[in-house]
């Protein structure tokens, strides 16, 4: 479908990895689309076969998307002097958390216009969420949000149906990235809630770590419900304490996100769980998958942050305990079962 010309945006991904790809594919169905990354020689790969073929093969590229590795190229191509309101240019950043500031700080002091970032996740070093990151580096230099909701790459490049969220606290922004990513089969909703967007979309990947180990060891559909449920507890327990809204924790980008990982073979968070049921190792885990798992270091950010807090994360903690402290995966089950009955609603920061 081509978009009306009077509509059509320039848009530059910045993140040729599995999702960026395929939200480049998608877009460049309306838009006029430019996919940086990083590795100048995949990058040449990727122009020659119109293909991602390392990160996300199978899915040719429209023809209004082009790639690059050229940083300074794939900036200017959104900004445009002298664009009119409504027809700025839109940047999108789509790197893995811990790509997230480093990539801010390239752009830092450019004149560029609108920015959203698809990473879902705390920083590892710090246990900032996105959003903070962002501030940190570029402050109220541009306006930013979170895109998040369930949403597989591989569906999104196929052009099935989805429906994501946008967050920000710049109502323009908002309507910007609306003008630009909903429509044909995207829908976007828009929200101002961006704690809890990006808390929900973060601890999404540990309890699919957990729901994936459990169906490894063949623990049954009664347990899988049980920790999807338990789990979407204890995201809106943390999710709340930070000062995010309960009910975005009943959206797309809490209990559909959480949903969707959980369940879905092609969640890569899940498929290292059921690596740890296996008995593979972590990195044996990490290696085949040859993708990002946020839930991993998210694991370890959230346990760190919710001590500190003190929210109750018995799942995150027994996730973590599996990943970093040896913890095998029927000692986990045996003392999460152990544990002392309680109410199921507890308030967000008790234990
Ligand atoms: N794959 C999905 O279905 C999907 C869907 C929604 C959200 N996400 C989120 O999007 C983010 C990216 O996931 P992905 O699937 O594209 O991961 P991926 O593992 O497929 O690719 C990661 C890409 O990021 C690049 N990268 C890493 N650090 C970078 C940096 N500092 N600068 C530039 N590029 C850098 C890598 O080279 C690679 O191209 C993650 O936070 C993930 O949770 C993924
Ligand atoms: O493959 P995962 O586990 O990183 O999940 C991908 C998306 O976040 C699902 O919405």
């Amino acid at each position: 479908m081509q978009e009306n010309q009077a509509n059509r945006r320039r848009i530059t991904v910045l993140g040729a990895g599995a999702w960026g790809t395929a939200v480049a594919i998608a877009v460049a169905a309306r838009h006029d689309v430019l996919l940086w990354g990083r590795n100048a020689d995949a990058m040449a790969d990727m122009a020659a076969a119109r293909d991602n073929t390392h990160y996300l093969p199978g899915f040719p590229f429209p023809p209004a998307l082009r790639v690059t590795a050229d940083f300074d190229e794939a900036v200017a191509h959104v900004q445009r002097d002298g664009a009119a309101d409504g027809e700025e240019g839109l940047l999108i950043a789509a790197t893995p958390v811990a790509g997230l500031r480093p990539l801010l700080h390239s752009l830092k002091g450019r004149p560029i216009p609108n920015l959203v970032w698809l990473c879902k996740g705390f920083e590892y070093e710090t246990g900032l969420l996105p959003h903070q990151i962002f501030r940190d580096v570029l402050g109220d230099e541009i306006a930013g949000g979170a895109l998040s909701g369930p949403s597989f790459a591989q569906e999104v490049a196929r052009g099935l149906p989805c429906a994501l969220t946008i967050a920000s606290t710049s109502a323009a922004l908002r309507d910007c990235v609306v003008a630009v990513v909903h429509g044909g089969t995207m829908r976007v909703y828009s929200s101002d809630d961006l704690i809890g967007v990006e808390v929900g979309g973060a601890v999404k990947n540990v309890m699919a770590i957990a729901t994936g180990c459990a169906d490894g060891m063949g623990l049954g559909l009664n347990a899988r419900a049980a920790l999807i449920t338990r789990g979407l507890a204890e995201v809106t327990r943390l999710g709340t304490t930070l000062g995010g809204n309960i009910e975005t924790f009943m959206g797309l980008t809490g209990m559909g996100d959480l949903i969707l990982t959980c369940t879905g073979d092609l969640s890569r968070n899940r498929r290292v769980g059921l690596g740890l049921a296996q008995g593979k190792a972590l990195d044996t885990i990490v290696a085949e998958l040859g993708h990002v798992a946020e839930g991993v270091p998210c694991a370890k950010a959230v346990r760190e942050l919710a001590a500190r807090l003190g929210v109750d994360m018995p799942l995150t903690n027994g996730v973590a305990s599996m990943l970093f402290d040896g913890v095998k995966p029927e000692a986990l089950v045996a003392r999460m079962l152990a544990r002392d009955p309680r109410d199921e609603t507890l308030a967000p920061a008790s234990k």
